[in-house]
């Protein structure tokens, strides 16, 4: 079943110079599916982000989220629908530095008055799953940029949402914690079969998806899924990217082993 559809998707970004971020863009993410979107720096990958998670307002076209349209909610529903159906991960984390890694993680079931025993149970839950277990006490500044990110994600699946999206959740994070990164998120996506779409420039970040798109000056230019070898879909995306002109970012040095 689908659970994201994308139809005639546009989004012009008015102001002193009025920008086409993005032109007529069709995708569909199948339930349990992991996307990846890649492109050139420039070429409407956040934006296209921006727009499912419904961040920032499409200019044409439609959004569908588990058959519903985000769009079309008002302001008090459509904040329901982000914070039960959605979950996000970003490149810098955005966790508050305040409260301890537990307390961030529980924080989405705290707004959602969930009861203490089941926040404690479900937190208990995905620690472990995510390797957390032994730094839940600390404060967010005492933990290294993977432990915040695995924290990050933890909460961005704690509620268990229909669709996580990450815009370069490996982006400032070093090769070996980039990787675990990678293989937390394949893992929850393998077992929950949770749907994930994410934005990288990174091609090994990249390779652990079922299929990547790529975007070029604001256009879908081509797709491709993974076949059985992840290291051939590790190359066939490098290709890729080396054809539309879009290495132009550093080389990202996570490298699959
Ligand atoms: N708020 C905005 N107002 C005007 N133009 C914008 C705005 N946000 C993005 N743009 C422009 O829209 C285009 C697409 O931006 P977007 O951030 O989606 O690209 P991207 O592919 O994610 O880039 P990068 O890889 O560098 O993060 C760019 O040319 C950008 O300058």
């Amino acid at each position: 079943m689908d659970l994201l559809t994308v139809r005639s998707l546009g989004k012009i970004y008015t102001g002193a110079v009025s920008y086409e971020a993005l032109v007529n863009i069709d995708l569909t993410v199948g339930e349990g599916e992991f996307v990846g979107i890649m492109g050139p720096s420039g070429s409407g990958k956040t934006t296209l982000l921006n727009m499912v998670s419904t961040i920032d307002r499409p200019t044409s076209g439609e959004v569908r989220i588990a058959g519903e349209d985000p769009y079309k909610l008002t302001y008090d529903q459509l904040a329901l629908f982000r914070r039960r159906e959605l979950g996000f991960v970003f490149q810098a984390y955005n966790l508050l530095q305040t409260l301890s890694v537990k307390e961030n993680i529980v924080l989405p079931l705290v707004l959602d008055g969930i009861s203490v025993g089941e926040m404690n149970r479900r937190a208990e839950e995905i620690a472990e799953k995510l390797g957390i277990a032994p730094i839940m006490d600390k404060r967010t500044y005492e933990i290294s940029g993977g432990q915040a990110q695995r924290t990050a994600i933890a909460r961005a699946l704690i509620h268990r949402p229909k669709l996580v999206l990450a815009d370069e959740p490996t982006g400032n994070l070093d090769s070996r914690a980039a990787r675990d990164v990678m293989e937390i998120l394949e893992k929850r996506n393998d077992e929950d079969r949770t749907t994930m779409l994410l934005v990288t420039h990174d091609p090994a970040a990249a390779s652990y998806c079922n299929r990547v798109i790529f975007i070029k000056d604001g256009r879908l230019y081509n797709e491709i899924h993974c076949g059985d070898s992840r290291a051939a879909f590790y190359q066939r995306i490098i290709d890729l990217l080396s054809m539309m002109g879009g290495m132009d970012h550093e080389f990202s040095p996570v490298r699959r082993s």
